[in-house]
């Protein structure tokens, strides 16, 4: 994984990951990031949500997995480089970045099980010539990036203009590698301070943050169209939700109406849209107990990351007594421990949100050691929280104004790679849900 990874948080050991995971936790815990993600997943669920009106009109069937997949890709190069790259316009344009980031993604992963990789490599032939080409064009944009920003940095500074400095990953850690805060002690490893240590730190967080939260969307999607009753409690959520904070902020709210209306409405429906999203704050999110339960029992039955497997460092024996010896693997499967009834009870394998909410009605977590779909202890996920945020602001706006279903015939399955999509892309029909208030 090195060619794509580099020295990045995901594929770092002992003192090079520590020092990373160190900074990156107080960074990911801290407001600035916090509010300026909040603002970004708001305004790319809106795009997503213009997509999916101008659909609703020409009865166009979407993939709901390729719009989810443009939609993280964007939100996340904005909050990791502070760059719009552009893929959830209106026309769905194609992004030589966007390409070469998924063909070298995709063509790693596939070293895993094809044993000529090495020569295909040394040969410079097939994928591994694909890879070379990818990885060189998805260097040269990052690093145009490091430079852009490192530049503004210096400006920033030298006008005296300090809060003009972007509230993205890659500034922060620019500013971080400057202070020389990954080599507090003097340990020789300073990643942040060249070019190359701020590409793989922010080429990790767009690999790590993209593809999980598209696939849980589609799945979520896909679960909420085969479930009906679930759906139809969330839509009640959000439009009570939706009018309680509508009262607070002392506000009314736009009348929308149907599909059949005229083009005057379509103005008046995607301003109710903004209006609602308006209320989505970090705050307001975190109210909505049964969505986020709705998300937790998706994950459960379709973790984004279906198996992690880890090398054996030293000979050790399991609490089970099993051995196992140094240079083997352990691979812990969240696809399976999601789905067993030692863990979940008789109806592990029942898609139900309701096993989430405790007799108080609030949300009832579970340890991360049974619901492992993040990790669990020191390399738990760092982008959990994140990623809730990110998928609750799109999922709030998709299921209080859309109804989705599924193309006849569309066969669903998931594909073995490291993150579980789709196969064939979640191919769906959508209309305006009903007002509700
Ligand atoms: C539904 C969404 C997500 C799921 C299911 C998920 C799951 C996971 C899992 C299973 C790991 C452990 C990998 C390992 O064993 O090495 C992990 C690690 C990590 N995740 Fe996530 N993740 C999600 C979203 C995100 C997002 C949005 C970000 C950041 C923007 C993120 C950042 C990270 C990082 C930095 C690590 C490495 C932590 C370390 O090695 O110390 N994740 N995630």
């Amino acid at each position: 994984m090195d060619v794509l990874l580099g020295d990045g948080i995901f594929n770092a050991d002992g003192e090079l990951w520590r020092k990373q995971r160190k900074t990156a936790s107080f960074e990911f815990a801290s407001k600035n990031l916090r509010d300026f993600s909040t603002i970004v997943f708001r305004e790319y669920s809106l795009k997503l949500s213009s997509i999916l009106s101008q659909a609703c009109k020409t009865g166009k069937v979407v993939d709901m997995q390729e719009l989810f997949m443009r939609m993280t890709l964007d939100s996340i190069c904005k909050v990791g480089f502070g760059v719009e790259i552009g893929t959830l316009s209106p026309d769905l344009p194609e992004n030589s970045f966007a390409q070469a980031f998924d063909a070298a993604n995709i063509i790693v992963t596939l070293r895993f099980i094809d044993p000529l990789w090495r020569l295909k490599k040394l040969l410079r032939v097939g994928s591994e010539a694909l890879l070379e080409q990818s990885i060189k064009l998805v260097d040269e944009f990052t690093y145009s990036v490091i430079r852009r920003r490192k530049a503004e940095i210096v400006q920033a500074r030298a006008s005296g203009k300090q809060e003009k400095i972007k509230h993205d990953i890659l500034s922060r850690f620019i500013e971080l590698g400057e202070a020389g805060v990954d080599n507090d002690n003097g340990g020789g490893i300073s990643l942040f301070g060249d070019d190359k240590g701020l590409r793989d730190v922010v080429l990790n967080f767009v690999i790590a943050g993209r593809d999980t939260t598209a696939t849980t969307l589609s799945w979520f999607t896909y679960m909420a169209m085969t479930h009906p009753p679930v759906a139809e409690k969330l839509r009640r959520e959000l439009a009570a939700f939706e009018s309680d904070r509508a009262r607070e902020e002392g506000i009314s709210l736009i009348p929308f109406f149907s599909d059949s209306d005229g083009p005057e409405n379509q103005s008046s429906f995607a301003a109710r849209v903004a209006q609602f999203a308006a209320l989505l704050t970090y705050d307001g999110l975190g109210k909505l107990t049964y969505l986020h339960a709705c998300v937790t029992e998706t994950l459960r039955l379709y973790p984004a990351v279906p198996q992690d497997p880890k090398g054996v460092a030293e000979d050790d024996v399991l609490p089970d007594g099993t051995k196992v010896k140094a240079g083997g693997m352990v691979t812990y499967v969240p696809y399976s421990m999601g789905r067993m009834e030692y863990n979940w009870g008789p109806d592990a394998g029942c898609f139900r949100p309701e096993r989430w909410i405790g007799e108080d009605g609030g949300f009832r977590n579970a340890s991360p050691f049974k619901f492992t779909a993040f990790q669990a202890g020191p390399r738990i996920c760092l982008g959990k929280d994140s990623a809730y945020l990110q998928m609750k602001m799109a999922l709030a706006i998709l299921f209080r104004f859309y109804r989705f279903e599924i193309l006849e015939g569309h066969p669903v399955k998931y594909r073995m790679m490291t993150i579980l999509s789709m196969a064939h892309g979640l191919k769906v029909r959508v209309s305006r849900a009903p007002a509700l208030v």
